[in-house]
């Protein structure tokens, strides 16, 4: 679906609202292109997963879509309008990119109450948030003594303050224990089920499987993939080990079940997550089974392979190690990157280079 045009008096309703769009998306620093003509769409009532590994350009495509670095080519709206266009941003998209810049002397109350009055909401919005975000209790502790989690969920209050349609979150399990991964997930869940749009980056696959519908998937600055995580993960497979995988195939396919050739001599894998269902047919069949085991997808296996194939070898990590690649060779190195903010969303881009 292509984008439609993005004007600051496009209304935000219909289809559009929430959506995020992006368009042919490119970013250099000087020669170093950071992300190379991105498209892709992020729909409302969904948890979408942002993911590549470091240094692949989940951030910067974020601050272009947050207005708050300018693309070198390309754009993206946000509700059909541009960020920077957006009338009353707060309403529309809340984001936290980093959790770690609060002013360390105030607490997490005042922090919102100064977000929220500068947006113009009652201050009384501060301590909805705080209970929202499950740490009342540190209200009136100085953010400069909150653990990461903390700070991490005081970012989050902040990303919610408009009741935006829109969540965009860089990196917001970092930090997190496993109990507050779980209450995480749930959170965008529910937001999710009540209509709104959730990106979510990471660098980890598996830390997001579980949360996501949706993963778009970077290497290098381009996409590699896009799709839900079930296509993902592929379809169910049981993969059975049996003396004669011919004859079990053809057993199963009379049966209705779909087969692949095994991944070893001896193997035959069914195309089905009932692996009952598989046993029950060798055995009506007389064929005698050694193991039956269904198969799960390797999500961290794919997500390495897809993002370090070919030409999406993490150029982060300069050329392989000499005797592996041309001997001599200079390391690909990107330059350093410039540290980022957290992103109040009611101030203007900071940046030197921003809107
Ligand atoms: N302001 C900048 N100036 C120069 N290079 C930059 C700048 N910002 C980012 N880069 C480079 O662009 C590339 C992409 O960085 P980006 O932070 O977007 O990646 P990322 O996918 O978010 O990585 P991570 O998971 O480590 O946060 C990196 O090589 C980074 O060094």
């Amino acid at each position: 679906m292509s984008a439609a045009p993005a004007t600051a008096s496009s209304p935000v309703g219909g289809s559009d609202r929430g959506r995020i769009v992006v368009q042919k998306l490119t970013k250099s620093f000087g020669s170093f292109r950071a992300v190379d003509n991105l498209s892709f769409e992020v729909p409302p009532g969904r948890v979408t997963g942002f993911l590549g590994p470091n240094g692949a350009g989940k951030t910067t495509t974020l601050r272009m879509i947050l207005g708050l670095i300018r693309p070198t080519s390309g754009g993206s709206t946000i509700g059909g309008v541009p960020y920077v266009q957006l009338s009353d941003p707060l309403r529309v998209v809340g984001a936290a990119l980093e959790a770690t810049n609060f002013h360390p002397g105030r607490t997490g109350r005042d922090h919102l109450r100064v977000m929220a009055t500068a947006a113009g909401l009652p201050a009384s919005r501060a301590d909805e948030l705080l209970e929202l975000v499950g740490i009342p209790a540190a209200a009136k502790k100085p953010a400069g003594g909150y653990s990461m989690g903390m700070r991490q969920r005081l970012g989050l209050a902040g990303a919610l303050l408009g009741d935006p349609d829109v969540l965009v979150l860089d990196e917001p399990a970092n930090g997190l224990d496993p109990e507050g991964i779980r209450w995480l997930r749930g959170f965008l869940r529910h937001l999710a089920g009540n209509g709104k749009t959730i990106l979510v980056s990471s660098h980890l696959l598996a830390e997001v499987e579980q949360t996501v519908d949706d993963v778009i998937i970077l290497a290098n600055g381009r996409l590699i993939r896009q799709g839900t995580i079930e296509e993902l993960r592929g379809h169910p497979k049981v993969r059975v080990v049996v003396p004669d995988p011919a004859r079990l195939a053809q057993a199963l396919n009379g049966a209705g079940i779909a087969t692949e050739p095994g991944d070893a001599p001896g193997t035959v894998f069914a195309l089905t997550e009932n692996a009952a269902s598989v046993g029950d047919i060798a055995f009506r069949a007389g064929l005698p089974v050694h193991e039956l085991r269904r198969q799960q997808a390797d999500l961290e296996a794919l997500f390495f392979e897809l993002t370090s194939q070919g030409g999406a070898r993490n150029r982060n990590l300069g050329a392989p190690a000499a005797g592996a690649g041309q001997p001599g060779a200079a390391p690909t190195q990107a330059p350093t990157k410039a540290p980022t903010e957290h992103v109040d969303p009611t101030s203007a881009p900071t940046e030197g280079e921003a809107l």
